[in-house]
């Protein structure tokens, strides 16, 4: 039976993303009304710039006081779409103390402070939502939350960050340059306020995070994670990439050790064969494989970014904080019994490609091989091609801790015959 007296909403922000949620809140109000039980109203938006005509949001629900919003003690749900740590989080924490649920966008903040979050979310009874936070409209957190509550996650690897998927696939497919394809990413809405987040890979790392923590239940922050952008890859690395039947991606992979008591999180760019389902992620998409033990892969594919996409997951959030709080209960919390430790980079197996800048004569190689058996990094392939005395060494290796591929390349730098690493890129997805 459909309760007449409205669930209150509170939207903080009306950017991107806030817009679209205002937009989908007023076009689909009666199916929200009937898949809820009852009417949702907007009862606020906080905006930092109030003169801005907002086009289907009445000028008397605005007002620059996302605090006095938060605390009116009337709003059933705060929806915060500011991004960034601070106000967002003592308005997500104000809120909890006035009653209100949350949903929020906000992958920075979560995995700074999702734990603290979630237990002021738990000690004043209420919900923490963040399906938008990960991987745009692709439902990934709700399945690993809830879907997946009864497997064991071993892995999750894939694109998680819209704008330097965007970035990537335009210098690969067209050539573009690196700031014009950055530009037209943040015209399109995908990127962060501040881009530096998506290029230098934060914004993945902060969503490889948020998945670890929940895939393993256990606690994993942004600084448990190894970061590496995408700003240094070139058009030489794609170059390098094609002649292996690969492409380049900026990846995320949480992974479970083989004996299961530690976890680890990266983001950096890495090759994938053309033939992996990954390679064909185009533009602000992304796509997401779990291994689980019984359910093995699935994978995950939709929009990682945009303002009506990451509205769907906001919208989808809504829906299911207002049922819990029409069936006076709440929806699962942090889940971090496991407390397992998370284990630095040099614990990481995988495969390296690596390209050195060295003299072309007699003996270099026998030299360059040597060093890689000296450190247990086994060789798959070697190509060189030389010119005027000197020559590019491509060395593929089969897989190996990142410890013993940093001590050789170490060493690599101290032979008199290696001018330089021109790049050492790891190879995934085989
Ligand atoms: N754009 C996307 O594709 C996308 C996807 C997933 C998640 N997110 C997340 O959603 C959140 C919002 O992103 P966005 O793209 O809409 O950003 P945006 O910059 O377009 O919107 C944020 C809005 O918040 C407003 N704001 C800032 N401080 C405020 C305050 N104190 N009170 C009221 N309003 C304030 C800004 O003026 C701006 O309009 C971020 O956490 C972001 O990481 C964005
Ligand atoms: N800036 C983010 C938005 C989605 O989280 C991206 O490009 O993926
Ligand atoms: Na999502």
């Amino acid at each position: 039976m459909m309760r007449t007296r409205p669930l209150k909403v509170a939207l903080l922000g009306c950017g991107v993303v806030g817009s679209e949620v205002a937009r989908i809140m007023t076009t689909h109000a009666d199916d929200l009304a009937a898949r809820i039980g009852a009417p949702v109203e907007l009862a606020g938006v906080a905006v930092r710039r109030p003169s801005k005509v907002r086009e289907g949001i009445d000028p008397a629900l605005v007002t620059t006081d996302a605090t006095a919003l938060v605390k009116r003690g009337d709003i059933d749900v705060v929806v915060e779409v500011i991004g960034g740590i601070e106000p967002a989080r003592t308005l997500i924490t104000t809120a909890f103390e006035h009653g209100a649920s949350v949903v929020s966008a906000n992958k920075a903040l979560l995995a700074q402070d999702g734990a603290a979050l979630h237990a002021a979310a738990e000690a004043h009874g209420e919900d923490l939502y963040y399906e938008a936070a990960v991987a745009g409209a692709i439902p990934l957190i709700r399945p690993l939350r809830e879907s997946l509550a009864g497997d064991k996650v071993n892995r999750v690897l894939g694109i998680v960050n819209g704008t330097t998927n965007f970035i990537l696939d335009k210098m690969d497919s067209t050539g573009a340059g690196y700031q014009e394809a950055l530009d037209e990413a943040t015209a399109l809405g995908y990127a962060e306020a501040d881009p530096t987040a998506d290029v230098e890979g934060f914004d993945a790392a902060a969503k490889a995070a948020i998945l670890a923590g929940i895939a393993f239940h256990t606690r994993v922050r942004l600084d448990d994670v190894h970061r590496e952008g995408m700003t240094e890859v070139t058009a030489a690395d794609f170059a390098s990439a094609r002649k292996m039947g690969c492409t380049i991606k900026l990846l995320a992979i949480c992974e479970r050790a083989r004996d299961g008591a530690s976890v680890t999180a990266r983001v950096h760019p890495a090759m994938i064969p053309l033939s992996h389902p990954l390679a064909s992620v185009r533009g602000a998409y992304n796509a997401v494989f779990v291994e689980s033990d019984a359910s093995g892969r699935l994978m995950f594919y939709g929009p990682g970014a945009g303002g009506a996409p990451t509205a769907s997951a906001v919208l989808g959030d809504l829906v299911a904080v207002c049922r819990n709080r029409l069936n006076g209960a709440t929806g699962p919390g942090e889940s971090a019994y496991a407390a397992l430790p998370v284990s630095g980079m040099g614990d990481v197996v995988t495969r390296y490609h690596i390209s050195l800048d060295v003299a072309d004569k007699p003996g270099v190689l026998a030299q360059v091989a040597t060093v890689f058996a000296e450190h247990g990094v086994s060789i798959d392939t070697v190509r060189q091609q030389g010119k005027d005395g000197e020559a590019s060494l491509v060395v593929v290796t089969h897989r190996a801790s990142d410890a013993a591929l940093g001590g050789t390349v170490e060493a690599l730098r101290k032979l008199d015959t290696v001018r330089g690493v021109a790049s050492i890129m790891r190879v995934e997805g085989e």
